[in-house]
């Protein structure tokens, strides 16, 4: 008979204890030290819930290894509800195993009578459907996004070129979104293309297609995105990256209002509805050596300004209730109000991430937060949080959280943690989120901090799905 509860840790003891603290209470426990062993044993059934360990390797604390078990544990067809169990150090590790898909955490050692309870909850949440990851919708009720709002709804039906501006996170995508859903093109797609991620050798090709055998690996015609986005909308996100010789072939295409695919003899006039961003700053934007200005007056037509989230403090609160019920539902969490005191200081609070920070910080509140209330240190705002048990020797030696969550990760780059497949995937997700919650969602520094561009840093955050 398959097991109910399975115990993955390669501890003896801790499988020992586990085991015959569930047994009183659910008849069928088994236990695996060896993680190879798993697959013959989910081939005999899939377990209810899996409480697994993330570390098997000696000397291995990045959690690769238990990440990709959980993978493997998701992928089922049935897959059992699984618990996450981590030293007291791992608990941005087991942060990383949530939003993977684990259902809870355990750190060890562990209270009986929380594990009980873990496990409890596991089983009666196991048929739960996990609720939609967020909205798309631009919230606000602040002047502010009202008369951003208005604007969108009055310029959406036209068909002027859009560009939108404002810091990271501010939510331009999400008005690129709102703009192409009320606008006449609705219908058709709206295409997103980073152009700062474009790389100057495939520009042309990617944007305007090419014809099969026009340079040695064109095997087949391609069309371009001003083709595949004919009757609907392009949003040139990033537009400010874009290096000068691009903005001239961009320039040409959007004069002409047609395009020629590279070894095509004929241009294919284009049917589509720019909407550009950036987060430029409006004097670097303005700059000749920076941008265009030719190009600037044909994407410009209307300017849509977002504001930093510092500049509508108003909608702060009305933000924070909505990815809070949104993580809650995510993680089977229950419904819990902010502390009077904590939300003051959330509204005081600067966002230099703006609303992507702010959903970060409900993300990890929700997951890390204890108390009958949210209170101020379950949003880390400061950096990443470390419950005060958590803190590494630097930490406690006066280092930042920020500081002692790198400390944490910095043995996952020893290469016996790295060499199996999954692991480095593990790792940089896990790279990339604590950055980013170092530096507050700051993409930017973020993208500097780990040694790669923005764009490459917005490719990945899709990739993980952060
Ligand atoms: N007004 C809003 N209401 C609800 N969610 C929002 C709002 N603004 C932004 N968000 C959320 O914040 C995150 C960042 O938004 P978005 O990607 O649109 O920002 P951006 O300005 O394009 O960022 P970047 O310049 O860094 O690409 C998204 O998860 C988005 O859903």
């Amino acid at each position: 008979m398959p097991a109910h509860i399975l115990i993955l840790d390669d501890d003896p003891d801790v499988a020992t204890a586990a085991r015959l603290l569930l047994r009183r209470r659910h008849g069928a426990v088994a236990s695996l030290g060896d993680p190879s062993g798993l697959p013959a044993l989910l081939a005999q059934g899939v377990p209810d819930v899996v409480l697994l360990d993330l570390n098997f390797t000696p000397g291995c604390i990045d959690g690769a290894e238990g990440l990709a078990l959980l993978d493997l544990l998701r992928a089922q067809p049935k897959p059992p509800a699984v618990i996450a169990m981590t030293a007291y150090a791992g608990v941005p590790l087991a942060v990383a195993a949530l939003q993977r898909g684990a259902v809870d955490f355990i750190t060890k050692p562990w209270d009986n009578e929380r594990l009980v309870a873990t496990v409890d909850q596991a089983l009666a949440r196991r048929a739960a459907v996990r609720a939609p990851t967020a909205a798309t919708e631009l919230m606000g009720e602040s002047n502010a996004m009202r008369e951003l709002n208005a604007l969108i709804a009055s310029v959406a039906p036209t068909e002027a070129n859009v560009m939108v501006l404002g810091e990271n996170g501010v939510g331009k995508e999400l008005v690129a979104r709102a703009i192409h859903a009320q606008s006449r093109r609705a219908a058709g797609t709206l295409l997103a293309v980073d152009m700062g991620a474009l790389p100057e050798s495939t520009f042309e090709s990617e944007l305007f297609g090419h014809r099969k055998g026009a340079f040695t690996d064109a095997r087949a015609d391609r069309a371009g995105r001003f083709q595949a986005a004919r009757g609907g909308s392009l949003f040139l996100d990033e537009i400010g990256n874009m290096p000068l010789a691009a903005q001239a072939k961009l320039l040409t295409a959007l004069e002409r209002r047609e395009v020629t695919p590279i070894g095509a003899d004929k241009p294919e006039a284009i049917d589509v509805r720019i909407i550009s961003a950036t987060n430029l700053d409006e004097a670097r934007l303005f700059d000749p050596a920076v941008f265009r200005p030719d190009l600037l007056f044909r994407l410009n037509t209307i300017v849509l300004r977002v504001p930093p989230l510092r500049a509508r403090r108003g909608d702060i609160a009305l933000l924070l209730a909505h990815y809070l019920r949104v993580y809650e539902a995510q993680y089977g969490r229950p419904a819990r109000t902010v502390a009077g005191a904590a939300l003051d200081s959330l509204v005081r609070h600067d966002w230099p991430g703006n609303v992507r920070a702010l959903r970060h910080a409900c993300e990890r509140a929700v997951i890390l937060g204890q108390g009958a209330q949210y209170g101020l240190a379950d949003f880390a705002l400061g950096g990443p949080a470390l419950p005060a048990a958590t803190m590494t020797p630097a930490a406690s030696n006066g280092s930042t959280n920020a500081e002692a969550n790198a400390s944490t990760f910095a043995p996952a780059f020893a290469p016996s943690c790295t060499d199996h497949d999954g692991t480095l995937d593990a790792l940089e997700r896990h790279a990339i989120a604590s950055t980013l919650a170092r530096f507050n969602g700051n993409i930017s520094h973020a993208a500097r901090t780990l040694g790669i561009s923005r764009a490459a840093l917005y490719r990945k955050l899709g990739k993980h799905g952060i």
